[in-house]
């Protein structure tokens, strides 16, 4: 079809149109204003010959959507001559725009506060469209518009040409799923692997992979490698996206981000078909992952983003109630550490038979005397007294939070009843959740291993720690490999004579979950925990 603005009237309805604001496959987009009260509009005109009339099928959907929150309000629709056309909310640039200018400023890639913003922001405009039966199906950048003034911290959602009921209206059931193969329908870039590669039928799960898919985009530097070459041109250069798309694994596309965009493709393509997402889950952990990275009202999109504020949220913390030291004070104190003979050696956990009584479970928690003077990545661990110390959000604990409160109880732990509670807990926690084995988790591996081989001693991150480029460069090693390795080592943690013996297991179990595909954690993997915890209660 010819979009061609000399065959467009000037009016159409009740507006005049004005400048071309943009053009898509289907049609064109103009500025228009009422003729009456003045009132500007977007003006949605297509051909209603069209082979593809997906102005019809929005008009259909508009009204679903009207009065929630990001969705543009349609205010009128009819046909002047040959055209259709769609009256709308007139919005501002869409995401596509921003980031386009964000690389010619010379950024490689979005800022995190944007991003985490936006992933609030879509994840909830997916949430309303989805509790109203209405599946987008072409998730993308230039598919999100900021507001106009005052508006322009709000990202709409636009374009619901591909859009569906996924309800049916008079079943009140689901669509069904289907083996069939369908036409991919959607966008190259961010559709999802089942829809895109796989040719299965889109349900809410994509939607949410497409957005996933978006901000990992927004947060790499270039973009997602498939982007690169632009619009495939030819079935094999489409092929060659396809293959890129489906072959990428998340730990891949996510090196270098912050866990939660990882854990957040992983979920959205472990939910089945009718499955309904937990969106207020997923806005939680990016809004505690902004406010964790020192940024505030994260539910905003400020564009361009303000300034990080000098004041961090972690600083923002109840004085220490320990008496200070002033630096001459302090002085003497570590000459006076310098010149202590440590003789007998301290008694270690790693000994049993060295303690010199078994300390209560009640005592478990019981603080260490020494307590680090400088080392930051000790935030939120309890407070000397014993007293923890207050959350820093009132969010939620998020699960990085929470797995490094339980390294800490490890670390504080004095005796196997201390350090099985804290085992428990970490495996409950896992199997209630993310599977997903993030740095945090490996690094309470960690700890859990210096304890249990010997706490009195300093340890480098050992090879259970997770290494952010698999340090040995190895491909990830087959999954019989990782089942073979976890059921011997639930096997074997049934019968462990020592805490030294112990050790080992945590760490073969680190490793072999490290180098998993996937890093997650296995039904022999919890049962090697569980059995892990069984062995250290009845080592106390
Ligand atoms: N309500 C609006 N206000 C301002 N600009 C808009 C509005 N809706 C769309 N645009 C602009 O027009 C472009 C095309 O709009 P839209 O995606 O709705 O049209 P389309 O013909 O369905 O496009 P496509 O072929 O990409 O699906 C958008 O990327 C955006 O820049």
């Amino acid at each position: 079809m010819a979009h061609n603005s000399h065959a467009i009237p000037r009016k159409m309805g009740n507006y005049w149109l004005q400048d071309r604001l943009g053009s898509g496959y289907s049609g064109s987009i103009f500025k228009a204003y009422h003729v009456h009260d003045g009132t500007f509009v977007a003006l949605k005109v297509q051909d209603v010959d069209h082979e593809c009339p997906t102005n019809r099928y929005e008009q259909s959907i508009y009204p679903l959507l009207q009065g929630g929150e990001g969705m543009p309000r349609l205010w009128a629709s009819g046909i002047e001559g040959r055209w259709h056309y769609l009256v709308i909310s007139l919005l501002g640039k869409s995401l596509d725009s921003i980031y386009r200018q964000n690389l010619q400023l010379g950024h490689q890639r979005m800022d995190l506060r944007s991003v985490c913003s936006i992933a609030i922001q879509v994840i909830a405009r997916l949430q309303i469209m989805h509790n109203r039966e209405v599946l987008h199906r072409d998730i993308q950048l230039g598919n999100c518009a900021i507001g106009l003034k005052p508006e322009e911290e709000t990202i709409y959602m636009i374009d619901f040409g591909f859009s569906k009921r996924y309800i049916d209206p008079y079943t009140r059931r689901h669509i069904p799923d289907s083996k069939q193969k369908r036409d991919f329908l959607g966008n190259y870039w961010f559709t999802s692997v089942n829809v895109h590669c796989k040719g299965k039928v889109p349900s809410r799960r994509d939607d949410l992979e497409a957005a996933a898919l978006m901000f990992i985009h927004l947060l790499t530097p270039g973009g997602l490698a498939w982007t690169r070459n632009g619009v495939p041109k030819s079935d094999s250069a489409h092929d060659r996206i396809k293959r890129a798309k489906k072959n990428a694994r998340p730990e891949e596309l996510c090196r270098g981000m912050p866990s939660e965009f990882e854990e957040f493709l992983r979920y959205c393509r472990r939910l089945s078909f009718s499955e309904c997402p937990d969106y207020d889950k997923w806005k939680d952990e990016f809004q505690a992952l902004a406010e964790d990275s020192g940024f505030t009202d994260v539910e905003r999109f400020i564009w361009p983003p303000p300034p990080v504020s000098k004041v961090q949220p972690q600083v923002v913390r109840p004085a220490p109630t320990r008496p200070t030291m002033d630096t001459d004070e302090m002085e003497n104190v570590l000459n006076d550490l310098a010149k202590l003979q440590l003789d007998p050696p301290r008694p270690i956990l790693g000994d049993q038979t060295n303690v010199p009584a078994p300390a209560r479970k009640d005592n478990a928690k019981k603080p260490r005397d020494i307590i680090s003077l400088s080392d930051s990545s000790e935030e939120g661990r309890p407070k000397p007294n014993g007293q923890p110390l207050p959350p820093r959000t009132p969010v939620r604990t998020r699960k990085a939070s929470q797995l490094q409160k339980l390294r800490y109880s490890v670390l504080d732990s004095t005796d196997n009843a201390a350090l099985a509670v804290a085992v428990e807990e970490f495996t409950e926690f896992l199997q209630l959740g993310s599977k997903t084995l993030t740095k945090e988790g490996f690094a309470f591996l960690d700890a859990l291993y210096k304890q249990l081989a010997d706490p009195s001693i300093f340890v480098h991150p050992l090879r259970t720690l997770r290494s952010a480029n698999r340090e040995d460069n190895q491909a990830p090693q087959p999954a019989h490999v990782k089942l073979g390795v976890v059921a011997r080592l639930r096997r074997e943690v049934g019968t462990a004579s020592s805490n030294r013996v112990l050790a080992n297991l945590v760490a073969d179990f680190g490793a072999v979950t490290n180098k998993s595909s996937g890093r997650t954690i296995t039904k022999d993997g919890f049962a090697f925990l569980e059995g892990l915890a069984a062995r250290l209660h009845a080592l106390n």
